[in-house]
């Protein structure tokens, strides 16, 4: 092979190959050492067979850490929280925040039920209110086409719940956008309602003489709305050198900054999402559905604000609460294909997915409260960057018990930088 084939990433046929032979291709092409061939060559505790099944062209496999979050009290039953991340801080701030609600029972859930929205786009509609008159007349025949589509869903309580037709104005006309409600049960639901909104389009075109493009789900999930709150006490969460009143405001302000300003309530989600995205991802959900529609939902009233909300209660406790939507499954997807997502479902020991996504909010939640609580009183850095700083000493080359005293050193002098850590670690190894 020429150096410029080498080059080229026309590569016809790749998906064809083994995933070793793609390595080597890739190699190659990246000028790879060895070293870094075997790394990714090594699938960890993924069956490299399975990987190669559950997504294409795969060359490798990438390691995120589980960690367990700590001390949750979830409707009255204490559970043990598996979160896949690999940022610092994220897991320890979640046993922190139930560690102080814990006490006055934790979290309380609820959700809206287990219901996903499919889109149907209809364009070039001449006459768009007697066409949406028209698909609604048709209910009964769309409820048993979609039906249709998936026996076993409806033997499992699921299946086609309702249908609702909007006219929206667009860049291009009018069009008329059906929506078919229906109840996916324990699984997030996606390939069901496409399959629906597939086999339905060409009568919702047929009854109304436009033409029909878009079929496939809304990830704006808000009939699969996942709710949780909790109260912790002032005396509960008073922080080194401020009472529990002052850091209850500062929190309460925290939330009022992002509820009017989309600047601040991006970083604010970002938070709330370090938990979420975690639990999603360590149960084999698909954290880019959940991040779209949270995100979407956190924009539904015309502005970007706050997916949570804090208040004081009358016996001037701090209260917490939040509603996202929450489409994930423990069924479909790579819930059941996954043996770590597998692990992490005995784990939490939820047996409906609407239970997994009402435990997913509660670490939302949890999440926000400590993130609100070190930037209203500490800052950010003192916490987070001291668990930081193991990782700002691995950097430095550190390793086994340097990466220990490095870190050490690094926060008692407050400056968790990689300079210092190097400079750190030459002292320690003389
Ligand atoms: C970091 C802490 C928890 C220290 O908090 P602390 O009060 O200094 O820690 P502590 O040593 O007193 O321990 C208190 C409890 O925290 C937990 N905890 C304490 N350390 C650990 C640990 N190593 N591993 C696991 N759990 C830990 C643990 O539950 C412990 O209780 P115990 O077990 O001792 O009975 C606190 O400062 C905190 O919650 N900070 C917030 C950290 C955070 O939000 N990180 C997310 C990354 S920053 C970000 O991306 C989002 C952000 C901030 O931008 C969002 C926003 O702006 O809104
Ligand atoms: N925009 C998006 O978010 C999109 C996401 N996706 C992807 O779709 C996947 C999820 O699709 P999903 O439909 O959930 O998965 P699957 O189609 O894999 O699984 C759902 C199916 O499992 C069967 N089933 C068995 N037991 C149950 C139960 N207790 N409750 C409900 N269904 C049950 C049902 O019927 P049956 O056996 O008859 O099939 C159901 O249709 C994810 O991988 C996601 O990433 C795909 C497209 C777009």
């Amino acid at each position: 092979m020429t150096s410029n084939q080498l080059k080229s990433s026309r590569i016809s046929g790749f998906h064809k190959k083994s995933p070793q032979e793609r390595l080597d291709l890739v190699a190659a092409f990246a000028g790879l050492d060895e070293a870094t061939v075997a790394h990714l060559a090594n699938m960890g505790n993924l069956d490299p067979h399975l990987a190669d099944h559950l997504i294409e062209n795969v060359v490798g496999t990438m390691n995120i850490p589980v960690g367990i979050a700590t001390n949750m009290r979830i409707d009255g039953e204490d559970m043990l929280i598996p979160m896949a991340t690999e940022e610092s801080s994220v897991v320890a701030a979640v046993c922190n925040a139930a560690r102080q609600c814990y006490d006055v029972g934790g979290f309380v859930t609820s959700s809206s039920g287990t219901l996903m929205i499919a889109q149907i786009q209809l364009v070039d509609s001449p006459d768009p209110h007697n066409a949406r008159i028209k698909i609604l007349e048709r209910r009964d025949e769309i409820k048993a086409v979609c039906d249709e589509c998936d026996p076993i869903l409806v033997k499992l309580g699921g299946g086609f719940r309702d249908v609702e037709v909007r006219i929206i104005d667009t860049l291009g006309g009018p069009m008329v956008i059906t929506h078919l409600i229906v109840d996916t049960r324990d699984a997030m639901g996606a390939n069901a309602v496409n399959t629906m909104a597939e086999k339905l389009a060409p009568s919702i075109a047929a009854w109304t003489g436009g033409r029909t493009y878009l079929r496939i789900l809304s990830n704006l999930a808000d009939r699969r709305l996942a709710r949780a709150r909790a109260t912790w006490t002032c005396e509960a969460i008073a922080a080194s050198g401020m009472a529990g009143e002052a850091v209850r405001d500062g929190i309460v302000s925290a939330y009022q900054f992002a509820a009017a300003d989309p600047y601040r309530a991006a970083t604010h989600n970002k938070g709330i999402m370090n938990g979420i995205t975690a639990v999603v991802l360590a149960t084999g959900n698909d954290t880019r559905a959940i991040e779209a529609g949270c995100h979407a939902y956190a924009a539904k009233d015309g502005h970007y604000g706050s997916l949570t909300r804090w208040e004081v209660t009358p016996e001037g406790h701090l209260a917490g609460s939040i509603e996202v939507p929450m489409a994930v499954g423990l069924i479909g997807g790579a819930t059941k294909l996954h043996p770590t997502a597998r692990a992490n479902l005995k784990i939490l020991g939820v047996t409906t997915a609407d239970r997994l996504a009402r435990v997913i909010a509660a670490v939302g939640l949890a999440q926000n409260f400590s993130a609100l609580k070190a930037l209203a009183t500490t800052g950010i850095q003192k916490g987070h960057m001291a668990l930081h700083a193991q990782n700002i000493a691995m950097m430095a080359g550190a390793v086994g018990e340097e990466i220990d005293r490095v870190a050490r050193v690094l926060v008692e002098r407050g400056t968790v930088r990689v300079d210092v850590a190097e400079a750190e670690l030459k002292l320690i190894r003389g």
